[in-house]
């Protein structure tokens, strides 16, 4: 079976075919800065790059010319579209509708658009791509995979803010969390690696990309996420503030920022890229900090120590910890990161062992000392797999019925 998953952001559409007789990966393609004059446009398979700068107006065309990448005689991996036999799409929210992933029909179309309003920077795009996709290939399955849907475990005290009862009913304000086929895949993945049932574990995973999440999983089911009602909640990520005093948005309010700014400020200026004045990538700060750059350093020490505190609090909602798992870009690739966060968490018995760490950096395995309490891995995410094994999974589930 060969599927296409399908990863729409704002402004990019990541795509990616899959063998699933062996899980291998045929293509993997991206469309950037959609809807400007210059698009970026990458596709890879087996060592053949294609690289190329168009215009691409919106998220129909973007697909377009991946579909046409993938049958291209020279860069592509299919001689035609139909060798397609399922889509799986990333879509962020779910709200409180998606315990799981779906065949996508009209039922679901309108109830992502109905979750728009919680997720207006994610699932309008999400949408976008999932109609394209309907259009190109019309008679092809076409499956949903949530981010949320793996955090729907949490328990009421967890996701529910301390705000009036009737906001959550009316509004349906409550933290929802993200990342959540991240968390699912390393977490299992993790068990794997450990020969440890999932069902023994109290495990943090620490997804740490450009936007940044933990999750707190007891026994295989998350207990609580750093993420809330939107991504902009939790940990200091790339442009993100993660959690501040919700003081400081009327406070700006009313110093003459508008409210599209201040959410600007927060999502897009914020973060580690606001702190230090100079990048949201970690790559950069590091080179910042080895040139003596304070604001670089500051930026790093203020992401750092948050991480550690909320892997603190989640030790203490878990009573306990076995397992704590680094993931995404800075996770799998940052070795300082994950020496610096586990010196703070030596009093729990997390001792990293730093030869382990440095050599196993940007690898899958066990970094821990011999003496730690805690297994601590770094584990590379693959939420294309996720998509795409769920995708296989729902669409052999219909066609047996
Ligand atoms: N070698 C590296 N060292 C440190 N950080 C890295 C490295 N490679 C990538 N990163 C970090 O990972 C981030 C991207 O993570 P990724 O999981 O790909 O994000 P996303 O999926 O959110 O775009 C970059 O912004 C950068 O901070
Ligand atoms: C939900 C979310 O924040 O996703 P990303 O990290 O891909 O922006
Ligand atoms: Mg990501």
């Amino acid at each position: 079976m060969k599927i296409l998953v399908i990863n729409s952001g704002s402004s990019s559409l990541k795509y990616q075919i899959l063998e699933m007789e062996n899980e291998s990966c045929l293509v993997k393609g991206l469309v950037e800065r959609i809807g400007e004059q210059e698009s970026d446009i990458e596709q890879e398979n087996e060592g053949k790059e294609y690289k190329n700068i168009t215009k691409i107006k919106d998220h129909e065309e973007a697909l377009k010319k991946a579909m046409e990448l993938i049958t291209d005689p020279e860069y592509g991996c299919l001689k035609e579209l139909n060798e397609i036999d399922a889509v799986g799409h990333r879509v962020v929210h779910g709200g409180e509708e998606f315990f799981s992933s779906v065949l996508i029909d009209e039922e679901v179309i309108k109830a992502i658009e109905e979750n728009s309003d919680l997720a207006p920077l994610h699932n309008p795009p999400n949408l976008m791509g999932i109609r394209a996709a309907k259009k190109l290939l019309p008679n092809v399955p076409q499956v949903a995979v949530f981010d949320t849907s793996f955090h729907h475990s949490m328990p009421e005290k967890a996701y529910m803010y301390g705000l009036p009862y009737e906001v959550y009913q009316k509004y349906k304000i409550r933290r929802y969390g993200f990342h959540g086929t991240s968390h699912r895949y390393v977490s299992q993945k993790a068990s794997e690696i450990l020969k440890k049932d999932m069902k023994e574990l109290k495990m943090i995973t620490a997804h740490l990309g450009n936007g940044a999440s933990l999750a707190a999983i007891d026994r295989g089911k998350v207990i609580d996420t750093s993420m809330g009602f939107t991504p902009l909640e939790g940990l200091i990520m790339g442009t993100r503030s993660g959690d501040i005093d919700p003081g400081i948005v009327f406070f700006l309010i009313r110093k003459g920022y508008s409210v599209d700014e201040v959410d600007d400020l927060l999502n897009k200026r914020s973060g580690v890229y606001g702190l230090s004045k100079m990048s949201n990538d970690m790559r950069d700060i590091r080179k910042g900090i080895e040139n003596g750059d304070k604001k670089a350093k500051l930026a790093y020490d203020v992401y750092v120590y948050r991480l550690a505190k909320y892997i603190g609090s989640y030790i203490t909602a878990l009573k306990g910890l076995d397992v704590l798992v680094f993931t995404a870009g800075v996770g799998e690739n940052d070795e300082h990161v994950r020496m610096d966060v586990c010196d703070y968490l030596d009093f729990f018995g997390v001792k990293i062992d730093k030869e382990k760490n440095t050599l196993l950096n940007r690898k899958n395995g066990i970094i821990s000392a011999s003496d730690s309490d805690v297994d601590i891995l770094i584990v590379k995410t693959d939420e294309e797999l996720m998509i795409a094994q769920d995708t296989k999974r729902i669409v052999e589930e219909v066609n047996e019925k």
